[in-house]
């Protein structure tokens, strides 16, 4: 085939707040027949990776960047995975780029402008924030990150309209304008929003990015400290005056000087174990959360119980946890459980422990 002057690539970036419904989103735009190949990049926050055993499986490819800050190693496997992408020129339709639930998107929005190579062979097509309706009122008390990812949002879905009364959706709605008055705003219940609301929108409106932060095109951030240890290019900046946390996280040794860091205090705790009793798991799962729930912002898990011949699935929102069969376990796939806690003043020792009592063999 002869090269044909390419056409830049919609890249959409999905973004909204620990567990708003990102996957949910995801899976369906990786799973319904619509004649479009994507790539997906997906950005985790929890030190073993679950999030790609949570997307379903499809012809589509995913990448996974790093974890951790996005202005540092983030931006350079982004950077990275979109140069490689352009090399394959009409392999793909659009490129997803699903944020950890914890990230500011305004330094993702950013390396599109600022690599000459990519900005020149893909086009950020919309920035689209899943909000989770039951939550955002307390997501608003206690996270910056959740009312920017809004402000800087082009569609925003609010989601999980199952969970809360019409009264309260309408009051949800209302919040979203006042925070985004120009965003398209749909309501829905397990991400159901229409696709073509969603991908090729053309609505990334850089214009009204500069007027939320007139140093969005700027290359350099005089207020970001990184640590020692970074060796990112300094090319970060936010629209608004806080700076984006680096969420804590054990793998994360970055020391920025306080102004640098926002949300500290939020955590991951990961476990990790052999096959479970549900006679044990599943009461001491409700117990944590009935007990933890108020910290626990987001926990996932890949269950191996024992005698199931299928991988089991949790995942939990505070107090609201759902579970269920994903798939049987491959040939030779090791039957372990993994199970991610995101939250504030969690007890890892305690977790540890009582988990590990639910493992079959103890
Ligand atoms: N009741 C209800 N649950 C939902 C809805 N949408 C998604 N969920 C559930 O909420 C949980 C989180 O959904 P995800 O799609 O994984 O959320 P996410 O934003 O990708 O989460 P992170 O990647 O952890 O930030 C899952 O258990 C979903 O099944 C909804 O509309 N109503």
């Amino acid at each position: 085939m002869s090269e044909v002057a390419a056409k830049p690539i919609p890249v959409t970036v999905l973004t909204g707040y620990l567990g708003a419904g990102k996957t949910t989103l995801l899976n369906r735009i990786l799973s319904e027949n619509h004649g479009k190949k994507y790539a997906v990049i997906v950005n985790e926050f929890g030190e073993i990776g679950i999030d790609n055993d949570l997307i379903v499986e499809s012809d589509e490819e995913i990448y996974e960047m790093n974890n951790g800050c996005v202005c540092c190693t983030v931006r350079g496997d982004l950077i990275r995975v979109v140069e490689g992408l352009m090399r394959r020129p009409g392999r793909f339709d659009g490129i997803i780029v699903e944020t950890t639930g914890l990230a500011d998107p305004v330094p993702v929005a950013q390396t599109f402008f600022m690599d000459d190579d990519v900005r020149s062979k893909t086009e950020l097509d919309a920035v689209v924030t899943l909000v989770d309706a039951k939550h955002l009122p307390l997501r608003l008390k206690d996270s910056r990150e959740a009312e920017d990812q809004i402000a800087f949002a082009d569609v925003v879905v609010v989601n999980k309209a199952d969970l809360v009364s019409h009264d309260e959706l309408h009051r949800i709605e209302d919040i979203v304008h006042a925070i985004n008055p120009s965003a398209r705003v749909y309501t829905t219940t397990r991400s159901g929003v229409d696709l073509a609301k969603v991908l090729n929108q053309g609505a990334f409106n850089l214009e009204r990015a500069l007027e939320n932060d007139p140093s969005f095109l700027d290359h350099d951030d005089p207020d970001h400290v990184c640590g020692p240890d970074c060796d990112h290019d300094h090319g970060h900046h936010h629209h608004h005056d806080h700076d984006h946390d680096h969420h804590g996280h054990d793998h994360h040794h970055h020391d920025h000087g306080p102004s640098a860091i926002h949300d500290v205090t939020v955590t991951s705790i990961s476990l990790r174990g052999g096959e479970m009793n549900p006679d044990r798991f599943f009461p001491w799962i409700q117990k944590v959360t009935q007990t933890d729930g108020p910290n626990i912002l987001r926990l996932k898990g890949i269950i191996a119980f024992n005698g199931d011949e299928e991988r089991y699935v949790v995942q939990g929102v505070h107090m609201i946890i759902e579970g269920d069969h994903q798939r049987p376990w491959k040939d030779g796939e090791k039957r372990e459980t993994r199970l991610v806690f995101i939250g504030r003043d969690l007890d890892r020792e305690k977790l540890e422990k009582s988990f590990h009592a639910c493992e079959a063999a103890s």
